[in-house]
């Protein structure tokens, strides 16, 4: 046996010691911890079903990563819904109004045959970007907030003004445990929201034809909902013998007239008004032509790609459609679920109105499956805190940026929130560049490393901004 002198074992042990502290440095590095959490599969496949050993895996990461949060005597943790969290953080003058910003922790399916450049739960590196399902929906602003709070507790911080943090587990299935169980509990402990900061829109650049320079949208309301079910039966019967018409001919021609007959363009009749008004300077010759004519803007400008297009009409997708048993026998039944997206003029019920009228075809059964209004517009306006904090700390970390109020085209955790603030908004400081929109929920979601680094600096900025008593300038 080898004899190792004190001293030796001594000096190793310190090297040792050295070297994890170094390794500390690089492992708490934040676009680390943002791939870590990318890796691990949080996903809501359908609204019965998700991956509870991954949101466990995610909830013990967070433990592990942000000894401050976690140990702090400052900050009270909570487990709501089972997998989603209620952080509170009192602040020293609790006669200031909270605030809240919100996240989610789940991802939609990815599957790497769809054609990605790296497999979808890696956070592999390419050419300065970290690829991965949720890199910007939406765990860049879970791990952003969180490691925002990081390192202000490090700092010794306490804010004047106490805030929420909310991190939904279930937002991509509607939030039914998660949201709605953290406003349960929040409303049964009287609370009140200065204002509520939740995913969302982007800043977007490059995007909008003719528009020059970057623009941050802040979802100042949010699209609402209607899925309809389609359903025809027909007699089946011997594919030697065909009618005229089968049930997937009925059933599609449906659908056919529905995509072909669009809702009716209602720019400016909503929040995109605002929007249009705000970023109007920013627009170069030959647009500003065509810009005292809403709508030939938003028809020659907007209509033509699929994300402007969501800002001038309630939109329709048609996601499922199922039919047939044998390619020999004519099939009795065919079913179709679509997607409509409601702009803010319109209301479910007239949604739902032009959907029979558009199909008037009684063989097709229209089944109401789910939906709800546009949700209310919030206040953008001087003198809202919200809206103004959110602006300048978008001023703060870019100062080229224009922000404008805009209209959110997806659904986030935050419409579960109306009862407890007036005042919700729907951001976060991710670039929305051409080719983007096909990354929600689409293949190659990916978040530049500097962008995140950006993020961070957002939400840390964003508290410390928060702190204030009142905005500053004359009120009247
Ligand atoms: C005059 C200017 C008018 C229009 C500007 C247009 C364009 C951009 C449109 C949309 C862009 C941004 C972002 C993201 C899309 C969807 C995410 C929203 C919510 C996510 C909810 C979720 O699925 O978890
Ligand atoms: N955020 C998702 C999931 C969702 C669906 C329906 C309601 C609320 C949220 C979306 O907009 O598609
Ligand atoms: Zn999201
Ligand atoms: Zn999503």
């Amino acid at each position: 046996m080898l004899r190792y002198p004190g001293w030796l074992l001594g000096y190793l042990w310190w090297l040792l010691k050295g070297c994890y502290a170094v390794a500390r440095v690089f492992l708490v590095d934040a676009r680390v911890l943002l791939g870590v959490a990318v890796k691990i599969p949080t996903v809501s496949f359908s609204a019965s079903e998700q991956n509870t050993t991954a949101l466990k895996e995610f909830d013990q990461l967070l433990r592990r990563v942000f000894p401050k949060i976690f140990s702090s005597s400052l900050v009270q943790h909570e487990m709501v819904g089972n997998y989603s969290h209620l952080l509170t953080v009192p602040g020293s003058e609790p006669d200031l109004e909270p605030y809240m910003l919100l996240a989610h922790i789940d991802v939609v399916p990815a599957d790497e045959a769809d054609g990605w450049d790296a497999p979808p739960f890696s956070a592999q590196e390419l050419n300065g970007f970290i690829y991965g399902r949720g890199t910007i929906d939406n765990k860049q602003s879970v791990m952003g907030i969180l490691q925002a709070l990081e390192y202000l507790l490090e700092q010794g911080y306490t804010p004047r003004r106490s805030f929420y943090i909310g991190l939904g587990h279930d937002e991509e299935i509607s939030g039914p445990q998660g949201a709605v169980n953290i406003v349960k509990l929040l409303k049964s402990r009287g609370v009140k929201l200065l204002y509520v900061l939740d995913e969302g829109l982007t800043i977007m650049d490059g995007v909008v034809d003719g528009l020059i320079g970057p623009g941050a949208l802040i979802g100042v309301s949010e699209k609402g909902q209607a899925t309809v079910k389609l359903s025809v039966s027909t007699p089946p019967g011997h594919s030697s013998m065909p009618p005229r018409e089968s049930s997937i001919g009925i059933l599609a021609s449906a659908v056919t007239r529905l995509e072909k007959n669009r809702m009716p363009n209602l720019f400016g009749h909503g929040p995109e008004r605002a929007t249009f008004e705000h970023l109007a300077h920013k627009f170069g010759w030959p647009y500003r032509m065509v810009m005292s004519n809403l709508w030939l803007f938003s028809s020659l400008v907007l209509e033509g790609q699929p994300d402007t297009n969501a800002f001038v009409r309630t939109t329709t997708a048609v996601t499922m459609f199922n039919s047939g048993v044998k390619i020999n026998v004519m099939p009795a039944y065919a079913e179709a679920f679509v997607n409509f997206r409601i702009h803010s003029s319109q209301t479910l019920q007239e949604v739902l109105k032009l959907i029979k009228s558009t199909i008037s075809d009684e063989r097709v059964k229209v089944e109401f499956v789910s939906g709800f209004d546009p949700l209310p517009i919030s206040s953008y306006d001087e003198d809202t805190f919200g809206y103004q904090i959110i602006k300048k700390t978008v001023h703060d970390i870019f100062p080229e940026v224009t922000v404008s109020p805009g209209i959110c085209v997806g659904n986030t955790d935050s419409r579960h929130y109306t009862e407890l603030s007036p005042d919700i908004y729907r951001f976060a400081p991710s670039w929305y560049k051409p080719g983007d929109s096909a990354r929600f929920h689409g293949v190659n979601e990916r978040i530049s490393i500097q962008n995140y680094e950006e993020i961070v600096l957002f939400y840390f900025q964003l508290m410390q901004n928060s702190d204030i008593r009142n905005l500053p300038g004359p009120r009247t």
